[in-house]
């Protein structure tokens, strides 16, 4: 039966976990689905977010994309009544020059009738902060945080309302900490304004999870915000909901426990050097054998079929930036990643057919291929393993019967303890 408050569209799977997970502490339940689903929402929840991967694609594609998911957002409200939307994007606020979150954005607002909205990426637990309407990654500011690097969303300014107006036709102001340090009141004062300046769209300041708290009552009455998912814990509020338990719970954990990573970010190296170091069963998987036409999927399988039985097994493809970049050289960087991406997921489609019920994924584009290899419509969301990343629970699938636990980490989050502690955390 439908009943949704609060209607999410994502620009990609581990971001939709990221944004679920802060919903599901501020106590609403929520489910993420993989794409825009063909038929009404059969769960009883307080939120979906639809997961789509339109960061990076050309912006008509993700302007499409995104109105087909609000098209079945709004289909699913309570009484008839139309959900509160929310456009999440990264806490990074990875973009193009062009877009493709100014442009999804005024989308949604268009089809929404929406005068104004606001823009904050802010996510304090993770080190994502704003001040003046500049983005620090921890210390630095955006542009000195490696992000200036990103192969494919290069992020070389960090004032956001510059980054933002340069993909918007409507004026992007700002509603500084100043305001928001003075509560909701205040920030409801300025965006009205605001709005009296011809301000369509305002990127927020927030330099802790109180900013975003205070911020969130004077948000209750847009229909539509975009933010990254720091802002989802001021929002549950809006409709009367608490932190509980029963948010997060899924059913009991079983089955063989697995981890497959893609992921070659900072935090994904250190993590599988702290599951070596600890003695843990883990295989490196080399793209240039993958390239010779060796079935390195088949070697890992069955690599791991006298291991599992004793505990988790790593499997993964995560090396350091020198090591990739000499992949990336012979093989080309998309036919790199689309290999390493198309092994990894028949691992972990092997390893759940071979009785694996609890996997953690790691990367972003890594876990779009595996829970697509997986067959996985939907999922339900859990507790939290460590900021930014819960544990969920997919009924359909490889894993029909009884299920299948599965963690999607994004490459940048988690602390070095992530593979071996995230089993501890599930009930
Ligand atoms: N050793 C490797 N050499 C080259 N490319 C790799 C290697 N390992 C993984 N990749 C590719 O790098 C990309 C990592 O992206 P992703 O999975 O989104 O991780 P993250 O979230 O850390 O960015 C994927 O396309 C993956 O297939
Ligand atoms: O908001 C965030 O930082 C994350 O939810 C997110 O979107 C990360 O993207 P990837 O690093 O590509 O997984």
């Amino acid at each position: 039966m439908a009943n949704l408050l609060l209607g999410c569209i994502a620009d990609d799977f581990t971001g939709a976990t990221d944004l679920a997970n802060n919903l599901v502490r501020a106590g609403m339940r929520v489910v993420q689905t993989i794409g825009v689903p063909e038929a009404p929402l059969d769960a009883e929840v307080d939120a979906v977010v639809v997961a789509l991967k339109s960061r990076t694609i050309p912006a008509p594609e993700a302007v499409a994309q995104s109105l087909a998911a609000l098209r079945w957002l709004q289909g699913q409200g309570r009484g008839g009544v139309a959900p509160r939307i929310y456009f999440k994007y990264c806490s990074t606020f990875d973009s193009t020059p062009h877009g493709n979150i100014g442009p999804v954005a005024e989308a949604l607002m268009d089809a929404l009738d929406c005068g104004f909205t606001v823009a904050t990426p802010a996510f304090p637990d993770n080190g994502r902060t704003i001040f003046k309407g500049y983005l620090f990654v921890g210390d630095v500011l955006l542009n000195e945080s490696g992000m200036q690097n990103h192969p494919l969303t290069p992020m070389t300014d960090s004032s956001l309302v510059r980054v933002l107006q340069a993909q918007c036709t409507r004026k992007v102001g700002l509603i500084d900490h100043a305001v928001v340090a003075r509560g909701a009141d205040a920030v409801a004062a300025r965006i009205a304004q605001l709005q009296s300046e011809g301000v369509g769209i305002a990127i927020v300041d927030a330099l802790s999870n109180d900013d975003l708290l205070r911020t969130g009552p004077a948000l209750a009455a847009l229909p539509l915000v975009t933010a990254g998912s720091g802002l989802a814990i001021a929002l549950p509020a809006n409709f009367g909901l608490a932190p509980s338990a029963r948010a997060s719970a899924l059913p009991p954990a079983g089955g063989l426990r697995a981890v497959v990573s893609g992921s070659c970010s900072l935090a994904t190296n250190r993590q599988v050097a702290d599951f070596v170091r600890r003695g843990g069963a883990a295989l490196p998987i080399d793209p240039l054998r993958i390239a010779a036409g060796v079935d390195v999927a088949a070697e890992a399988l069955a690599w791991a079929a006298s291991r599992m039985a004793q505990g988790p097994v790593l499997v993964y493809s995560t090396a350091e930036a020198n090591v990739t970049k000499a992949v990336q050289e012979r093989l080309g960087v998309e036919e790199a990643g689309a290999m390493v991406e198309r092994t990894i997921a028949a691992v972990a489609r092997g390893l759940v057919e071979r009785g694996v019920r609890q996997l953690v994924v790691a990367g972003g584009e890594t876990a779009g291929a595996c829970v697509q290899a997986l067959g996985i419509a939907q999922l339900q969301i859990g507790p939290q393993i460590d900021p930014g990343v819960p544990w969920c629970h997919a009924r359909s699938g490889a894993a029909a019967d009884g299920g299948l636990h599965v963690a999607l980490k994004s490459g940048n989050f988690g602390g070095d303890d992530f593979f071996t502690r995230a089993f501890e955390a599930l009930p």
